[in-house]
């Protein structure tokens, strides 16, 4: 029987420690993680670049759900574990969940400082460490203006980077006279606060913080010298201290963190602890690469591998500022029995302080120019004896006057065993053993393969530039970018593969197409599920595998773990037997929530999985789809049958548009909308198809978006009938179906191919003839799937023992 590990904590350390584990000894636990945040294992360092708006927060998902499902680990999503019983190796959750253990690992990460400051506790004073922080500051910035953050370290600086790009003003308090003082010195840190005036920051230096001040919402913060800032917002980035609460209370040793010894092992037997949550010789970190570190010991410990212990860190940082260059590693100060050596260039604002203490490398500080800092950093991990050559270090062996080296040198330059991708922990050797061995020739390649850039994406030209002095700068410009990193083929060459050689599952498309990873990933998998049902309607057969987890189980899963129902409302419109059926399904199954959705129809939420089948049985309506890539809603109006402004039938053209075109596959979800006039109250012009009555006839618009992005819709054509109105939309979503990348919504998709070529290849009747003729073939093969469910015995007894991810045991 395998052995129970239990890990609590879902974040970067924790996950990496246990991607490790699989690669090294996949079958030897059963795997349970109870993470309080109510997401898959996200990319926290990135939080920094959604708040700057150079990535959305759907980009930063590092181990989607599909991940946890696919290695059979349960997750115990949105749940806070409060008890640790170690004489019975048993972890309680606050839902009540019970979980026994064999080995039990920490990783709860770190909490941010809160100043205990009087008025703390105002609406509108938050932390900068989660999804929740960042969405808060987000939504403050939509309405308010005046944003201070406390702390001018790295954290602090970055947050008032992504508040001044939301539009607020940020001002940045710092108690001490210089900022980032923990990672720069004096002549660094001026430099760096210049930049960041420039861009817009202002900065209150010195300053103790009193009080903050405000009814329910914080108006300003006063300070010790009795002066005072306005505020809508206060952000607190003063710090942070290990999550070690949990453990202490359960007979774990704590002192700052949780005390490890080399194998990460705490002072209780089968107890261990990785990540910022853990303290090792006297030292917690607070950056990613010692705890990605951590994670591959305690691996191979618990893998039963044979491995060094761990030795501790030196930690490197680089400021994720755009406009701004600063890296920073090791001991950068002059303390005695130091020598530094120091380049400033004040007229291109470059700053070079590498510090020597008895000819070893034990700190560096760039600013401007960073280019040298991997090379530095690597310096300082080996501890070789640089004396008498010190200067060659920045200048090269000539020792200065020459030309610069260029980034593809300085790669061709480094040693094998250098550090690239701190975050990840990736040297050079790495990175060219997966570009000759396994082919990688583009950084997305190498970055699935290896990590490398997948973190703070500092390192990102350094792994261009091993890329380029690899391969030679032709063949990387040669190269294009494969759909995941399991092939280099495009979506076209895929799609053109599969027609031409009648590929028709999954596993044979990988195996013919020389798929890099032969079970393929969670990206490319659904993508080539989808293509081929596409191409080959009659002979393909769903792959239930293939699909994410919502589409598997014909519901969408909640933080919580239970599901969501929402039954077809043809058009938004319902009879009172439908409603009663409605109220009495609710009642019988104790739905906690019943909630009317913006696309006009009945969410029945918190659902638990074994009674989703009974449900929909009883139900007795087809399924709404909501979870899938596929035809949602289709919104109207009431049209001409009772508003008095109403030109045409909104309700009745709504009603069929959703009968003929629901259950069809998409590249991604489809929303339509009917307005029986120019009125347009089912705000027909911001979905994927809206059809807006006008005086004679109807306006057919596309490519609008109600989402993140928010897009009008574009006028494709205008027509008379009713006819008309379906004949276009069949032609335009088939056409979207055959050209459109998998996920790629149509608003992306139009303006990627543009909306002329759209027109073009819909302009004849004949081509709209054909577009409809395959469609209507696709659609005539279609089965409700929760029909089919109920009235497959196999199918209904699989899907009742189907394994949510954030299932207890
Ligand atoms: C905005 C920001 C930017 C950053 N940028 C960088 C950077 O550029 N480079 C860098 O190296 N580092 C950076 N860091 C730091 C880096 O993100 C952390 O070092 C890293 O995430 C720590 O990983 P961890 O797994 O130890 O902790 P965490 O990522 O904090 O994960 C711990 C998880 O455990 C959960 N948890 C805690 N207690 C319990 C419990 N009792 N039950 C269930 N779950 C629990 C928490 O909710 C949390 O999700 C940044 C941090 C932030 C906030
Ligand atoms: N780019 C990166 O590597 C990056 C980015 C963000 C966060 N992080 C990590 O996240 C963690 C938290 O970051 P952080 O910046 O909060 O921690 P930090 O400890 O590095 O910096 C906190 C700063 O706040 C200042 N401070 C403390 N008390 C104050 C007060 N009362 N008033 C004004 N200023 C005060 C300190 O002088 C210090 O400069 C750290 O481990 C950091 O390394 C790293
Ligand atoms: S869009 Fe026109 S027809 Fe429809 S409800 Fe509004 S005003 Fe009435
Ligand atoms: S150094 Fe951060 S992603 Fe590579």
């Amino acid at each position: 029987m395998k052995k129970k590990l239990v890990m609590i904590g879902n974040g970067m350390a924790g996950v990496s420690f246990v991607e490790q584990l699989l690669k090294l000894n996949p079958g030897r636990y059963d795997i349970s993680i109870i993470g309080a945040e109510p997401h898959p294992n996200y990319n926290r360092i990135m939080l920094s670049s959604v708040l700057a708006g150079d990535a959305g927060l759907n980009e930063i998902v590092l181990n989607d759900w599909d991940w946890y499902q696919d290695n059979g680990i349960a997750l115990l999503a949105g749940q806070e574990a409060v008890e640790v019983d170690a004489a019975k190796r048993e972890v309680r959750t606050d839902r009540g969940a019970a979980l026994p253990y064999d080995e039990l690992v920490f990783a709860t990460g770190s909490l941010p400082f809160m100043l205990p400051l009087p008025g703390a506790d105002k609406e509108g004073v938050i932390a900068f460490r989660d999804i929740k922080d960042c969405e808060t500051m987000m939504e403050a910035a939509k309405r308010y203006r005046k944003a201070i953050v406390i702390g001018g370290g790295l954290l602090g600086l970055e947050a008032a980077r992504g508040l001044l790009h939301l539009g607020m003003e940020a001002a940045v308090v710092h108690n001490g006279p210089f900022l980032m003082n923990r990672q720069l010195d004096e002549t660094a840190s001026r430099m760096l606060r210049t930049e960041l005036e420039r861009q817009g920051m202002t900065f209150l230096l010195n300053k103790q913080s009193a009080a903050i001040t405000g009814e329910s919402r914080v108006t300003g913060l006063t300070f010790t010298d009795g002066t005072r800032a306005e505020a809508d917002l206060i952000v607190m980035a003063v710090g942070i201290r290990p999550n070690a609460g949990l453990a202490a209370r359960s007979g774990v040793s704590v002192q700052t963190g949780i005390v490890v010894n080399d194998y990460m092992e705490t002072n209780l037997p089968h107890v261990y602890a990785v990540g910022e949550c853990a303290e090792h010789r006297g030292v917690a970190y607070g950056l990613v690469a010692p705890l990605y570190e951590q994670g591959a010991v305690l691996a191979k410990r618990l893998a039963g591998a044979e491995t060094a212990g761990y030795a501790g860190s030196v930690p490197s940082t680089k400021l994720k500022v755009s406009g701004v260059n600063v890296f920073s590693a090791g001991r950068y100060t002059d303390d005695p029995g130091t020598r530094a050596l120091r380049v400033q260039d004040d007229l291109d604002g470059i700053y070079k302080k590498v510090v020597f203490e008895n000819g070893r490398v034990v700190g560096a500080v760039l600013f401007g120019d960073t280019s040298d800092g991997s090379k530095l950093f690597a310096a300082i991990r080996s501890g070789k004896d640089y004396a008498g050559s010190e200067r060659e270090l920045l200048f090269g062996p000539s020792g200065g006057g020459g030309k610069p080296a260029g980034a593809e040198d300085l790669a061709a330059a480094m040693s094998g065993d250098e550090i690239v991708c701190g975050c990840n922990g990736v040297t050079k050797d790495m990175l060219v053993d997966a570009i000759t061995e396994k082919g990688c020739a583009s950084v997305p390649e190498l970055k699935a393969c290896t990590k490398a850039s997948g973190g703070c994406g500092g390192c990102k030209p350094l792994v261009e530039a091993i890329l380029t002095s690899t391969l030679g700068a032709d063949k990387v410009a040669a190269v294009k970018e494969g759909i995941c990193g399991c092939t280099k083929l495009t979506r076209d060459e895929i799609v053109g593969a599969i027609r031409e050689m009648r590929l028709t599952t999954t596993k044979e498309a990988m195996h013919v197409l020389e798929w890099s990873n032969p079970e393929g990933c969670s990206k490319c998998r659904p993508a080539l599920n989808y293509y081929i049902g596409m191409a080959f309607p009659e002979e393909h057969e769903d792959e239930r595998a293939s699909r994410f987890v919502n589409e598997r189980s014909h519901a969408n899963i909640q933080k919580d773990g239970t599901y969501s129902v929402v039954p077809r409302i043809y058009g938004g419109v319902t009879t009172p037997e439908d409603l009663k059926r409605i109220a009495t399904v609710a009642e019988k199954y104790r739905v906690p929530l019943v909630k009317i959705t913006g696309g006009q129809r009945i969410d029945l939420l918190g659902v638990k999985k074994e009674d989703l089948p009974g449900m929909w049985e009883d139900l007795d309506m087809p399924s709404g789809y909501a979870y899938g890539k596929s035809l949602r809603t289709v919104k109207t109006c009431v049209g001409n049958t009772f508003c008095r402004f109403g030109t045409q039938d909104a309700m009745k053209m709504g009603v069929d548009l959703e009968k003929k075109f629901e259950r069809l596959d998409t590249p991604h979800k489809v929303k339509l909308a009917v307005s029986g006039c120019p009125r347009n109250c089912a705000e027909a012009t911001i979905k994927d198809l809206g059809v807006v009555a006008i005086d004679g006839g109807w306006e057919l618009h596309v490519a609008g978006n109600g989402g993140t992005r928010v897009r009008a819709a574009e006028l494709l054509t205008k027509v008379k009938t009713e006819e008309e109105v379906l004949e276009w939309t069949g032609a335009y979503l088939q056409y979207y179906r055959e050209t459109a990348n998998y996920l790629e919504r149509t608003s992306e998709w139009c303006q990627r191919v543009g909306l002329d070529a759209v027109k073009a290849a819909l302009a004849d009747k004949a081509d709209r003839d054909a577009l409809n003729a395959r469609i209507d073939a696709t659609l005539g093969l279609t089965r409700d799937p929760w029909k089919e469910i109920i009235e497959n015995a196999e199918l209904r007894s699989a899907f009742e023992t189907l394994t949510a991810p954030a299932d207890a045991k």
